[in-house]
């Protein structure tokens, strides 16, 4: 497959979840293509759908309406993805490593052949030497980027974040942008990020998603020409602060 190709295809997807007080519909109408390679990120109000989306992606969630295509429906999401949520949710009796390696205890596979890419993953992701620690001796930061590494172990297509930094403070959030950039880059994976942080996405994407309110639908898409590799600095670039204004604009918040 080349970069170019698109990976994940959304077509019309509608959520409505049937609830004790009836229907709430979530997602209303939502459509877009991530190309291979591509990282995108989708923002939007607080409660329009965006982990609903994510999670009908990994096939955690049953639709409504529409259609997931993953390249080109060749996919099962249990081998082809990989998530990361807001909350690293690591196993305090299992060891790093272990942790890391669950997945492919899930997936029934030779464990014994995927510990030296644990390792290697482990390395990637600034924990070397860690791999015997357990979750508890761990930062938050730490214990997420072990998330990040479980969330790759598997070779998967197609990386989903769940606002995956929002639960860390300012300082290492930014440091985990950057490495995320990084990783992203070593691994050349398709990521699909969730955040509330519009500068978060700007800084991170290649193109930023902009959702409604619920009903959600699809109120803008900026494709972020700015060069790689991101660093810091270019938070204070006009080029960049343009990008997160048009954003905010679009979520009418002037
Ligand atoms: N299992 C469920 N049953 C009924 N309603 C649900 C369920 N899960 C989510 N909802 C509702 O669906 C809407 C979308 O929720 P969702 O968590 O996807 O939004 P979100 O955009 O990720 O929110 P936030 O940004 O606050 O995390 C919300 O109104 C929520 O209350």
């Amino acid at each position: 497959m080349s970069e170019k190709d698109v990976l994940l295809s959304i077509q019309k997807l509608r959520k409505v979840y049937k609830t004790r007080n009836g229907e709430l519909e979530a997602i209303g109408q939502v459509s877009f293509d991530v190309k291979n390679q591509e990282f995108v990120s989708i923002v939007g109000p607080s409660g329009c759908g965006k982990s609903t989306l994510l999670r009908i992606v990994a096939g955690l969630l049953d639709k409504t309406e529409g259609e997931i295509i993953v390249d080109k429906s060749k996919f099962n999401p249990d081998k082809e993805v990989g998530f990361v949520f807001q909350k690293a949710l690591l196993l305090d009796w299992r060891k790093i490593i272990d942790n890391v390696l669950l997945p492919i205890e899930i997936l029934k596979l030779d464990k014994k052949k995927y510990t030296n890419r644990a390792m290697e993953l482990l390395d990637m992701v600034g924990l070397k030497g860690f791999e015997n620690r357990y979750p508890n001796e761990l930062s938050g930061g730490m214990q997420q980027r072990v998330s990040i590494a479980r969330a790759l172990i598997h070779d998967p297509k197609l990386i989903l974040m769940d606002e995956p930094f929002g639960a860390l403070d300012a300082i290492t959030r930014e440091k985990m942008n950057l490495e995320l950039m990084r990783i992203w880059s070593e691994s050349q994976k398709t990521v699909l990020f969730i955040t509330h942080e519009i500068a978060e996405a700007v800084f991170l994407s290649d193109r930023v998603i902009v959702l409604s309110a619920r009903p959600s639908r699809q109120v803008g898409s900026f494709d972020i020409d700015l060069p790689r590799p991101r660093n810091i600095e270019l938070k204070t670039t006009s080029e960049f602060n343009k990008y997160v204004i048009d954003v905010y604009k679009t979520l009418e918040v002037q």
